[in-house]
């Protein structure tokens, strides 16, 4: 780094998440000497606001990282496909929002409260997980540490602004057609998935699909939750120390999934107590358990939020070590944006801001 910190460019800065990479970046530790924001054709000449001055937007091609040193990418997979390269080629150090990139063993999967060290291995490209599961991993990491995870089932409750801006104004569109008893008005483009053969309103609904059918019956979010889950906290995606499973569902939320998770133990003798406590000393997690003055996690309340939120701590009343949990956070910020930006701070606290040599990704 020059005194003067890192030129930082934004891939996908027009974005939902992008606009929010921005402000958790003016609000981060990482010294940013200049910033370059990068979108679409679209947006070449459109100007954003960064700490106060008027930024403007250029065409995301590959010369356009000459000179830069970190990538803070949320332009879906195909373009991060071809551009992480590109940028990495040039020196700069990629932390890419997409999934494409997960699964591949070259590339650290990092969520800061729980992995930190992976990203010393890092080659240039480092992941940033799927919203669901980054929520659930730093929830779970404490309860890990202290008593050791055997299983996890979960159940998520996901907001409409993970499938992007389109969703929330298909959804919005929808309820003022319902409520105008127009029901039959009720237009669906976008959801359950873009692309897909059938389209169903979410407004007044519940939609247990996200994402793609796989295997077995498993949609492409659940498995992303389990094999993402494992590859964080056990450093393989196929590792059989904990047992994951889950069901994801998209809910008439606008931002801020919420899970509902069944956990068990290695160490019997935790109480529901211990367990509160190990949640509400957990790095990045806030507890808000309290029954008796319905304090619980709402995503109305954590939108805007760092935290993960966690609630509704109680025994399995069946099954000794289980427990039962829910857990809230803002899926745009430390689902998306903010775990980025906090992954570059980690690079720049652990001096890994520098391509190593010999890296190839041709
Ligand atoms: N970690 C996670 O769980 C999450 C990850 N994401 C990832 O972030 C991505 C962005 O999500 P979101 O912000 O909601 O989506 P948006 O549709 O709001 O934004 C997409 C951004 O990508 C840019 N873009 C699209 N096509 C290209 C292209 N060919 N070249 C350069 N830039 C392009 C757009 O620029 P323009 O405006 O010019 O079209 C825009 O800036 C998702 O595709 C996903 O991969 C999103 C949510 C959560
Ligand atoms: N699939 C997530 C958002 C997302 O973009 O996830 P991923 O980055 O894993 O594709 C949701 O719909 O809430």
């Amino acid at each position: 780094m020059s005194e003067a910190g890192y030129t930082v460019a934004v891939l996908g800065a027009t974005g939902a998440v992008g606009n929010r990479i921005i402000e958790q970046l003016e609000q981060s530790t990482v010294p940013v000497k200049a910033l370059k924001l990068l979108a679409s054709e679209k947006s070449v000449g459109k100007t954003l606001s960064f700490n106060g001055e008027s930024v403007a937007v250029e065409l995301a091609e590959p010369d356009a990282f000459e000179g830069v040193d970190i990538v803070l990418a949320s332009a879906g997979g195909s373009v991060s496909a071809e551009l992480a390269p590109e940028a990495v080629k040039r020196g700069a150090v990629v932390v890419d929002n997409s999934s494409h990139w997960r699964m591949d063993e070259r590339v650290p999967l990092v969520v800061p409260e729980v992995n930190p060290d992976a990203l010393k291995q890092h080659r240039g490209i480092i992941a940033n997980p799927n919203c669901s599961t980054t929520q659930m991993v730093v929830a779970l990491q404490p309860i890990k540490e202290q008593f050791g995870l055997k299983q996890i089932i979960v159940s998520t409750y996901q907001a409409a602004s993970g499938a992007g801006q389109k969703a929330i104004d298909e959804v919005l569109d929808q309820a003022q057609a319902f409520i105008d008893g127009q029901r039959e008005a009720m237009q669906a483009n976008v959801l359950p998935v873009k692309g897909d053969e059938k389209h169903f309103p979410l407004a007044f609904n519940l939609l247990p699909q996200i994402d793609v059918f796989e295997e077995a019956g498993y949609t492409h979010e659940e498995y992303k939750m389990i094999d993402e889950t494992k590859k964080i906290m056990l450093g393989d995606a196929h590792a059989k120390d904990i047992k994951v499973t889950g069901t994801a569902v998209r809910v008439p939320v606008m931002i801020g999934h919420g899970e509902s998770v069944y956990f068990e133990v290695a160490d019997h003798s935790a109480t529901r107590s211990d367990i509160q406590q190990a949640f509400a000393n957990g790095a990045g997690v806030t507890l808000q358990d309290d029954p008796d003055r319905q304090l619980y996690p709402q995503p109305l309340n954590a939108e805007g939020s760092r935290e993960t939120f966690v609630g509704r701590v109680r025994p399995d009343l069946e099954n000794e070590g289980a427990f039962h949990a829910w857990i809230v956070s803002d899926n745009l910020l430390k689902g998306a944006a903010w775990n980025t930006v906090e992954i570059a701070e980690q690079l720049v606290k652990d001096d890994l801001v520098r391509v190593p040599e010999g890296v190839n990704w041709d």
